[in-house]
């Protein structure tokens, strides 16, 4: 068995596991666009025609040419004659000529020969047939111009992005109502443990009823993974290597909840090196919690073995799964994750050289967010039902004091 003295850092390790996975393409399949939400873009996506489609006023008001309204203004305003209304969804069917307006409104397509459009409170009626102009209005002004936001053939999506809810109204936006995008990938998650039960079940003595299979299954649903649940094995090397032979066969990544620190009965990192190559990569983290992590890889998909500790399991699934479900699913542009800066509400000491995370809740100030600490135990999984996020205390440091500034990951 392995020894974990020489501990890497989270940024290590996770490096080190991605490294030995390879750049294969995912599969793909056609999708309707409006469960597209969260899938990734297989191919760069181009606009089959522009938007807008056609020259579109901004404002309630009346076309008109610029030229028209040059010099207009309160004391001395231009006179147009009113020619004509835009109906909303009709295209115009006359041409403003020169000392002529036409009333139209908010998205309305801007008659032949206009090129702005004055705002209605810009402009009073005092004869019936004629509009007088207070203020004058630049050419293109109040009007979006016909592919402003995309020209036909733009590649409005490029391949390997996960679509958020601007892409999804974007490709509605240009008729595009299916695409090809990235299959999910299907991740085994098997739980270990002799006194682990099924959440249905009642609990007998010394038991425990499974949480990190339906935690871990949340996360990677969120992630765009599709979790299927090996159930819970027992502690017996047989047994593990039976079910993580078939969760391999069966799916893109594996994760094995417990059975990763190192006493007697930790069998999981012995498994999972039989299965290589290249086998475990990492065995434990400078992390806290989740000290005793593995990562490997068998058979070129990745395997993550959690602690056991509910808390520890879903801490370090946090940072670990997003890139590694990026990378099966092709995602190519890697977006920031949520974070945000807060302030701590008292000192933390931590061990330097590890880096901490630790559960905090989130108070909004005028000054920004406080945090505050709370007191958790890793295998006490409401600790993080409390939390709003957990706060980094970087390795390089001995704790923080009441009032320093660090980063916390949203959860
Ligand atoms: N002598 C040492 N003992 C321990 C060390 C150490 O360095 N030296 N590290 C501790 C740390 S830190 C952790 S984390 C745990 C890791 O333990 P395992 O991953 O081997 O997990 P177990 O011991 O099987 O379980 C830990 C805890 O979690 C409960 N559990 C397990 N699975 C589930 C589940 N699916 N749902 C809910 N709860 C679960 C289990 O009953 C235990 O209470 O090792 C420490 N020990
Ligand atoms: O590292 Mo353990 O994860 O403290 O519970």
């Amino acid at each position: 068995m392995r020894e974990f003295l020489t501990l890497l850092s989270p940024q290590a390790a996770l490096e080190r596991w991605l490294n030995a996975l390879s750049d294969s393409e995912p599969d793909g399949e056609d999708i309707p666009s409006i469960e597209a939400l969260g899938r990734v873009t297989i191919a760069g996506i181009r606009a089959p025609e522009p938007m807008p489609s056609f020259p579109r006023s901004t404002v309630d008001g009346y076309a008109v040419r610029a030229a028209d309204t040059f010099g207009a203004s309160d004391s001395l305003p231009a006179y147009l004659r009113l020619v004509g209304e835009v109906g909303m969804g009709k295209a115009p069917d006359f041409i403003l000529q020169p000392g002529q307006a036409a009333l139209i409104y908010t998205g309305g397509m801007l008659p032949e020969g206009a090129d702005a459009v004055v705002m209605l409170e810009h402009t009073q009626v005092t004869l019936p047939g004629e509009i007088e102009v207070l203020r004058a209005v630049a050419v293109g002004e109040n009007v979006l111009k016909v592919g402003e936001d995309v020209q036909v053939g733009d590649e409005v999506i490029p391949a390997g992005v996960r679509l958020r809810p601007a892409e999804i109204g974007g490709l509605m936006g240009l008729g595009i109502t299916k695409l090809r995008v990235a299959k999910r990938p299907r991740v085994g998650i098997i739980s270990s443990g002799d006194e682990v039960i099924p959440p249905d079940q009642p609990l007998g003595m010394a038991q425990v009823r499974d949480i990190n299979s339906y935690s871990i299954g949340a996360l990677v649903d969120m992630l765009g993974g599709i979790p299927q649940r090996y159930g819970i094995v027992p502690d017996r090397e047989e047994a593990l290597r039976e079910v993580l032979t078939r969760a391999l066969s069966e799916s893109q990544m594996v994760i094995i909840s417990a059975g990763s620190s190192i006493s007697t009965r930790d069998l999981t990192a012995r498994v999972m090196d039989e299965m290589g190559p290249p086998g475990v990569l990492v065995h434990g983290i400078n992390i806290r919690p989740g000290k005793p992590t593995i990562l490997a890889v068998c058979n070129g998909k990745p395997v993550l073995g959690l602690s056991g500790n509910p808390v520890s399991a879903l801490v370090v699934a946090s940072l670990f799964l997003p890139a590694v479900l990026d990378k099966l699913s092709g995602v190519k542009l890697q977006r920031p994750r949520a974070r945000v800066q807060a302030r701590l509400t008292i000192n933390l000491p931590s061990q330097a050289g590890r880096e901490d995370y630790v559960p905090v809740r989130l108070m909004e100030t005028q000054e920004g967010y406080l945090a505050e600490p709370i007191f958790y135990k890793s295998n006490l999984i409401f600790s993080l039902v409390r939390a709003d996020g957990v706060l980094r205390i970087p390795a390089d440091a001995t704790g923080l004091g009441l009032g320093a500034t660090a980063e916390v990951w949203l959860l």
